[in-house]
């Protein structure tokens, strides 16, 4: 069985690609930095560690690599492959969908590969695969897309593992914590699709995705953008003071009401939950730098994503979002210059004032009550 996994970044060797490859695929990387293409082709294999006392090691063999900037070997790639994974940041989703389309052309002309198709986007997003099959869907005549409609499945998923960035002197060595929880939408698969161990297959994603992305990316951009604020660098640093915790933890109490409200959840195993997430901020094994946790304001500062969907659907429900408004205000304060959403959000903010500029990316009027509460959050810190 083969599978071609777009990204071969942190969550590409250090989660999806250790997955397909102990279900026993032969995993195709897609990567367009070469370094690490080159790595992989060249070696054939690559090291996962735990982030953990044992620091147990593993070894992924059997992969390969082709340069993603190359859209003929990416489309021939789609057409042999048995499945299709990416984790390229959801950002990129619409970069990748060429190569995918023209893939799914070549299947729909060489009879061989009447087959169905799975194409699961592994990125932190709601409804990541089906963000990915519109791009695709833009790139395919009528006829393609009726061939698309009849073989090619595009389920979401949720994917929750932490890999921070790897400070190795091996390009492909990765640490992870030892946690991991990928969860695909049964319901958009084919109906004699054959599971894959280490993956729970659901019939409605949505409690999973809103949970995993309300409370462990909620609380952990929030510990990036807070921490910042108060000057420290890693996670670790940023959640060891009190005040940034207390923020944190008040955000996931925020985000609990919702998520208990909407999906019915118990209480106090969403209580437990909550604890756990936090236990995994603080690993001592890891070292997370707020910079990589706080990437992307633009796209965390989305309205669908998690600060500002969670933060309208307590507001909705009469319920406080005090720590929610401190997270989004402090994502205006976090000003790293490497991080091109950075740069366009502090220009924004400089040329129209923090109002607008939340306006404009959160599309809450600048009267919203929510909005209003960051803004005033703002200017106390
Ligand atoms: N790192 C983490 O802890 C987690 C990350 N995620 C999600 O996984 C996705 C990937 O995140 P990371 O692995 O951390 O990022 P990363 O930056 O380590 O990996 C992304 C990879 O995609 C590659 N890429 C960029 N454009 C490409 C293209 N056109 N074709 C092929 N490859 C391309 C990059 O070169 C890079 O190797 C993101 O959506 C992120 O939100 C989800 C859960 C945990
Ligand atoms: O690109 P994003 O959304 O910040 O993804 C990384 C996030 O996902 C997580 O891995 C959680 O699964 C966190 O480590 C991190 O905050």
């Amino acid at each position: 069985m083969k599978a071609l996994h777009f990204g071969a970044g942190n969550i590409g060797r250090g989660f999806i690609g250790l997955i397909l490859s102990r279900a026993g695929y032969k995993v195709t990387f897609s990567d367009v930095n070469q370094e690490l293409v080159h790595a992989l082709l060249e070696r054939g294999e690559y090291t996962v560690e735990l982030a953990n006392e044992s620091k147990e090691q593993e070894t992924v063999t059997g992969v390969t690599a082709i340069d993603g900037r190359d859209l003929q070997k990416v489309a021939e790639a789609v057409a042999e492959t048995d499945l299709v994974t990416t984790a390229v940041g959801v950002g990129v989703l619409k970069h990748i969908a060429a190569g995918i389309a023209k893939g799914l052309e070549y299947r729909r002309h060489v009879g061989t590969v009447q087959k169905p198709l799975h194409i699961i986007a592994c990125e932190n997003a709601i409804g990541g695969s089906t963000q990915l099959k519109e791009h695709v869907y833009a790139l395919l005549d009528e006829q393609a897309q009726a061939y698309a409609d009849q073989y090619v499945y595009f389920p979401d998923s949720a994917v929750d593992r932490i890999v921070p960035i790897q400070n190795h002197a091996d390009p492909l060595h990765v640490q992870v914590e030892p946690f991991y929880e990928w969860v695909v939408d049964r319901s958009r698969m084919a109906p004699a699709f054959k599971p894959m161990e280490g993956v729970v297959y659901v019939d409605d994603l949505e409690p999973y995705i809103e949970r995993k992305l309300f409370t462990v990316n909620t609380g952990h951009c929030i510990a990036a953008y807070i921490g910042y604020v108060h000057g420290y660098d890693t996670i670790q640093k940023a959640i060891a003071d009190e005040k940034v915790k207390s923020v944190v933890y008040g955000a996931l109490q925020e985000t609990g009401g919702v998520l208990v409200k909407r999906f019915g959840f118990n209480r106090e195993d969403h209580m437990q939950y909550i604890v756990k997430i936090l236990g995994r901020f603080v690993n001592p094994y890891l070292t997370d730098e707020v910079t990589r946790v706080g990437r992307s304001p633009l796209r965390k500062l989305s309205p669908n994503d998690r600060l500002v969907r969670p933060a309208l659907l307590a507001h909705a429900e009469g319920m406080p979002v005090t720590h929610l408004a401190m997270g989004i205000a402090a994502a205006c304060k976090f000003d790293v210059s490497d991080d091109p959403e950075v740069v366009e959000l502090q220009s924004l903010i400089r040329e129209k004032g923090v109002a607008s500029a939340l306006s404009h990316y959160t599309a809450m009027e600048q009267g919203h009550p929510v909005l209003a509460e960051a803004v005033k959050q703002y200017h106390q810190m």
